[in-house]
Parts: structure tokens; sequence; C-alpha cells
């Protein structure tokens, strides 16, 4: 890819944009186009249409969506379906009718059925019932993963649709109601310390299984993946699924581990109590990343050196 190429990241000041903007940086990439949310509302059709035939980016990085943790998708399920069916839709349909050579969509690992095989292949999709906590974003992501396939076989795009697994890193979320568990875990430990709390609490059993990536190994995915060549991708991925990819680590852990590490890293002395009146959402969604590693990516930031880091990063925002 030219290193002048025009190249929009959608959502590039979340958690993902945020890091895909210091990969691209680094790797030399100038020439890049962002929008805030208020400069442009990404479910307004009109203002998505005006924008891409304004800026006619050539690659589009679609890292922009409604997200939160498992109880913000209980709490706000309407605002899940449609806001991600809506962004996804305008920037899908604008980057084909402007010509963008390719596209990378982010779905998740909750598009998979809750109970599936493990580790999940990507050919699991739509094999079995959904995780009802979370059911209407998965449901969004798999609209969104099914319109890249159909742009792909009826106008010969090269749409991609990557699938990660839980994700941290700098500028996550740290709400205690709306966020995901890492960060959600750190702010707890970290505030139960500074008050002498004796204890610290942990949503649902402990038991769930989670995989947890960091925002800076999935930008590096993601760039992997937006530059590989049409002719490896003719080769590797099967031509009778959907273009995806599932990124993450290829290990996972218990909620209760996590928490254990999240105390030890902390420096936190009391004790852990579950709240077993929380949901546990999915037992286990432990990704297959072999596709990804026969395309030449693989995951490079352990877990407990990627929990230190945030942790400092999240002191130095206090
Ligand atoms: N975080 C995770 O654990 C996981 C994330 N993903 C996926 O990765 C992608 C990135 O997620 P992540 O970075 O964590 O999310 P964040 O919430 O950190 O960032 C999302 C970004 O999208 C922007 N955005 C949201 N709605 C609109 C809108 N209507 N118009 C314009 N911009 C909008 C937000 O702007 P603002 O904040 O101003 O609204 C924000 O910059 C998403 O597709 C998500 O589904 C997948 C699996 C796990
Ligand atoms: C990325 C992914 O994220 C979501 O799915 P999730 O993995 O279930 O999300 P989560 O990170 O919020 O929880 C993981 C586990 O951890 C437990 N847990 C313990 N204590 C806290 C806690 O304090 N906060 C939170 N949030 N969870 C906690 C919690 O009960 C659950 O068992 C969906 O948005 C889904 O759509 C999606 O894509």
């Amino acid at each position: 890819m030219d290193k002048n190429a025009k190249i929009y990241i959608a959502g590039h000041r979340g958690l993902v944009g945020s890091a895909l903007i210091r990969a691209l940086t680094k790797q030399g990439y100038l020439n890049l186009v962002t929008r805030t949310h208020a400069e442009l509302d990404l479910t307004d059709q009109v203002a998505v249409k005006d924008f891409f035939a304004a800026e006619k980016p050539e690659y589009v990085l679609l890292a922009a969506a409604k997200v939160g943790g498992i109880h913000a998708n209980n709490t706000y399920p309407a605002e899940f379906i449609h806001e991600n069916l809506a962004i996804q839709t305008n920037v899908i349909h604008q980057s084909y009718v402007n010509g963008v050579k390719r596209l990378l969509f982010l779905g998740s690992s909750c598009i998979y059925p809750r109970d599936c095989p493990q580790p999940i292949k990507e050919e699991y999709l739509l094999t079995g019932p959904l995780e009802p906590t979370n059911r209407p974003y998965a449901l969004a992501k798999i609209a969104g993963i099914e319109m890249c396939w159909s742009y792909n076989r009826q106008y010969g795009t090269q749409y991609l649709a990557v699938m990660p697994t839980n994700l941290y890193g700098p500028g996550d979320n740290y709400d205690l109601q709306n966020s995901h568990v890492l960060p959600a875990l750190i702010r707890k430990f970290h505030e139960a310390k500074l008050a002498n709390n004796p204890t610290v609490t942990v949503w649902g059993s402990g038991t769930p299984r989670r995989e947890l990536l960091h925002s800076d190994d999935m930008a590096e995915a993601c760039l992997h993946f937006l530059q590989i060549s049409p002719q490896t991708l003719q080769e590797k991925l099967p031509t009778n699924q959907p273009p995806l990819i599932n990124i993450g680590c290829g290990e996972d852990l218990t909620i209760f581990e996590l928490a254990q590490k999240v105390e030890t890293i902390v420096g936190y002395q009391g004790e852990i109590v579950l709240d077993s009146t929380k949901p546990d959402g999915t037992m286990r969604k432990l990704l297959d990343v072999s596709l990804a590693k026969n395309l030449g990516w693989q995951a490079r930031l352990p877990l407990e050196t990627g929990i230190h880091s945030v942790y400092q990063q999240y002191l130095s925002s206090l």
C-alpha cells in the first residue's frame, strides 16, 4: 500500500480507533481522514453520503460502533441494534458507491453461537442460538458480515470482516456500569485499595472464561489484513464462506483468575466477593485463530504485561 493512500478511520477516538491511528502513524501512513462523532454522525445516511463523496477515501477501517460490556448490552438493546445497523450500513454502502479499494469491518466474537465447540472456528457462524445478553449487538454485527460478503459477491469488492475477542488498552471505558470486565476490575481494585475497603465485588459466578487482546495487537492485525494481497486472500480464504477472520490471542482464563491477576497487579489486600445476581453471559468464547496465523498475523503482547501497562496508563489518567 502506498504510504500516501487516503485512509478513513471511523471511530478514531475509541479504544481500537486510537490504536489504529498509533499503528498507522508508526508505519508512516500520512493521509489519514478522521471525523469525530460530533462532526459526523455515522447513523445519518445523508451526512455519510456527503462525507464519502467529498473525501473519497481509498481505504476504510470501520471501528465506529455502539460498544459496551454485558450490562450496557443488556440494558440498551434498542440502541445497540439500531445504531450499529445504521453505522455499518451507511459506511459499507458508501464505501462501495465511492470505489473504496478495501474496507475492514470490525465485528465481535459474540457473533458465534453461545454454546458452540471451542476453540471457535469461523465456520461455526450461524450454527446455533446466540447469547441473549448481547443478541441485538451480535445480530447487527452478523448483518454487517453478510453485507461485506454480499457486496464482494455481487460487486467484486474486497471487504473483510475481522472478529476480535474482548479487547482492552489505553483510553478504554472505565465506567463501572457500562464498561467491559477488565477496565471495571482495574478501577474497582484500585479504588478499594485507596479506600481500604475489605472487599471487591466481581459480577457473576466468576467461572465464565474470556480471551483478552490488547488494542495495539488488534490494530496490528487490522493493518496486516488491510495490506494483505488479493492473491493471498484468494488462496487462503474459503470462497464458500463469509470473508471472516478471527482475531485473538488463543488463550483464555476464568473471570475469577482475571480478578486475581488484577488484584495482584494493583496490590489490593482484601477479599473478592462474587455477586451472583449479575449475569455471566457466554460461558466460553475462545477463538480459533489458525486462519489469522495462516495469513501471517499473531498476537504478541502477553496478558500480564498488558494489564501492567494499562494500569499505569489508568493511574496517569487520574
Ligand atoms: N472493546 C471491545 O472489547 C471490543 C470491541 N469490538 C468492536 O471493535 C470496534 C471498536 O470498538 P471500541 O474501540 O472498543 O469502541 P469505543 O466505544 O471505544 O469506540 C467507538 C467509537 O465509535 C464512535 N461512534 C459511536 N457511534 C458513532 C456514531 N453514531 N457516529 C460517529 N461515531 C460514532 C465513538 O465516538 P463517541 O465516543 O464520541 O460516541 C468512538 O470513537 C467496534 O466495532 C466494536 O464492536 C469487538 C470486540 C470487542
Ligand atoms: C466484547 C464483548 O463484551 C460483552 O460481552 P462479555 O464478554 O460478556 O462482557 P464483559 O466484559 O462486560 O463481561 C465479561 C464477564 O465478566 C463478568 N464481570 C465480572 N465483574 C464485572 C464487572 O465489574 N464489569 C463487567 N462489565 N463484567 C464483569 C461478567 O459478568 C461477564 O461474565 C458484550 O458487549 C459483547 O457483545 C462483546 O462483544
